[in-house]
């Protein structure tokens, strides 16, 4: 749509070779006439244009102020259930199940689909379709029907392997153990412990030994930017590990789901109660359940909100610690078996040098050290390549590392 008015012609000078020099003078006078009319006229055009400029700017940023208010303010999720012929639909709310009746822009009309999720605003006006919700299921599990890690592959946590086999595996092998002295197995077990000491592995190792469908969660992928959102992830969560039992539901980062009540009441907490109370709501209900088991996992364990510790709940806790030197010694191993070390790497000694590295660390330690080895075009990994990793490591990352390292690195 152009609303740019046409220019004027442009006036030509018509002078009659033959004429007097008082009729050639008039002629250029009525010709300076005619180019001050199409001045004046392309003035006002440009007057016109200019005032048009500034009211479609004006227009621009009314949009642009609009669209940072619809970024940032939050919306709810609702499902269209029905696209009357007259472009309105009805959406029923996610969360509180509230059916309305909204009328539709014209693009959005067009667009949409009976069972799109869309994101509404305060008035139930849509403001945009989300993504197919399996997508967004898939974005926040991780499924892996057949996982490999192997309780052999787990340096050091013994105990620990023991109390989750217990805790999860027998449930789930041997049911009727459990029946035939009259106990519950454990509801759902926590993992605690700092990072990367082998806790998902854990879940992972038992999924595999029990021929269990192993679906992990990440805390923080529930606490959604979408109100209603993170409630109706968990409860896809447990429907899909109900259609893949036997199965195990990893829930990590448990804290971002589940931290202490704050005082503040900003929408945000709301949100991730809420996320908490269909959390625990579908634990409760944990009984009916088949063939499912459930496993948490955090690094902040002081932060949880002790209604999600209560019996029935998550209720079997096993700390996962930092590893001790013999641990430390039997990872390196496993993460540097396979590999051609030379004689002069004793995985004890390197055991001992490495207070204070979790199972991660000591992975990457392995990894790193194949990697100058790899670089200096040799085929055998040397002490020389270890050193040479760790100090790479603990320059990366001397947060994560600890405060314990050789005495030759501080
Ligand atoms: N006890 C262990 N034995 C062998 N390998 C380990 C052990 N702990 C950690 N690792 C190595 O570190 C990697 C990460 O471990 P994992 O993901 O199980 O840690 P996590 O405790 O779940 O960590 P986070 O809390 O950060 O999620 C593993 O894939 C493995 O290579």
């Amino acid at each position: 749509m152009s609303r740019s008015p046409s220019l004027p012609d442009r006036p030509t000078l018509d002078v009659d070779p033959e004429s007097s020099p008082e009729e050639h003078f008039d002629a250029l006078q009525d010709h300076y006439g005619e180019i001050l009319d199409v001045h004046e006229q392309l003035q006002s055009q440009l007057e016109e244009v200019e005032s048009r400029r500034e009211e479609l700017r004006e227009e621009v940023d009314r949009l642009q102020r609009e669209n940072e208010t619809l970024k940032t303010a939050s919306l709810y999720l609702a499902t269209v259930e029905d696209l009357p012929e007259d472009g309105s639909a009805v959406i029923k709310q996610h969360g509180n199940n509230q059916e309305v009746l909204t009328e539709l822009s014209p693009r959005l009309a067009d667009e949409l689909e009976v069972g799109d999720r869309v994101a509404i605003n305060d008035s139930f006006s849509v403001q945009r379709v989300l993504d197919d919700e399996t997508d967004a299921r898939a974005q926040a599990m991780e499924v892996d029907e057949s996982p490999t890690v192997e309780y052999d592959d787990i340096g050091g946590l013994d105990e620990q392997l023991r109390e989750v086999r217990e805790a999860v595996e027998d449930p789930l092998v041997n049911p009727e153990k459990f029946e035939k002295v009259g106990v519950e197995p454990p509801s759902g077990v926590l993992l605690h412990g700092p990072p990367g000491t082998g806790k998902t592995m854990l879940a992972k190792a038992v999924a595999n030994q029990t021929d269990a469908t192993f679906i992990k969660m990440a805390g923080s992928e529930l606490v959604r930017k979408f109100i209603g959102e993170g409630s109706r992830l968990v409860r896809d969560l447990f429907e899909l590990a109900d259609q893949k039992e036997p199965a195990i539901i990893f829930i990590d980062e448990i804290d971002a789901v589940a931290a202490k009540r704050t005082d503040s009441k900003t929408s945000g907490d709301a949100e991730v109660q809420r996320t908490m109370m269909q959390l625990l709501s579908e634990m409760d209900g944990f009984d009916e359940r088949g063939d499912v088991r459930i496993i948490a996992a955090t690094n902040r364990f002081d932060m949880l909100d002790s209604a999600i510790l209560r019996p029935g709940r998550f209720d079997r806790l096993i700390e996962v610690p930092n590893p001790t030197e013999e641990a430390r010694e039997r990872i390196l191993e496993i993460h540097a078996g396979d590999m051609n070390v030379a004689d002069d790497v004793a995985f004890a000694d390197l055991a001992r040098e490495t207070e204070g590295f979790s199972g991660a660390q000591l992975a990457s330690l392995a990894t790193e050290a194949g990697m100058f080895a790899i670089r200096d075009d040799r085929d055998e990994v040397r002490r020389e390549d270890f050193d040479a990793a760790y100090e790479k490591l603990v320059a990366e990352g001397e947060d994560d590392v600890g405060p314990n390292y050789p005495s030759y690195i501080r």
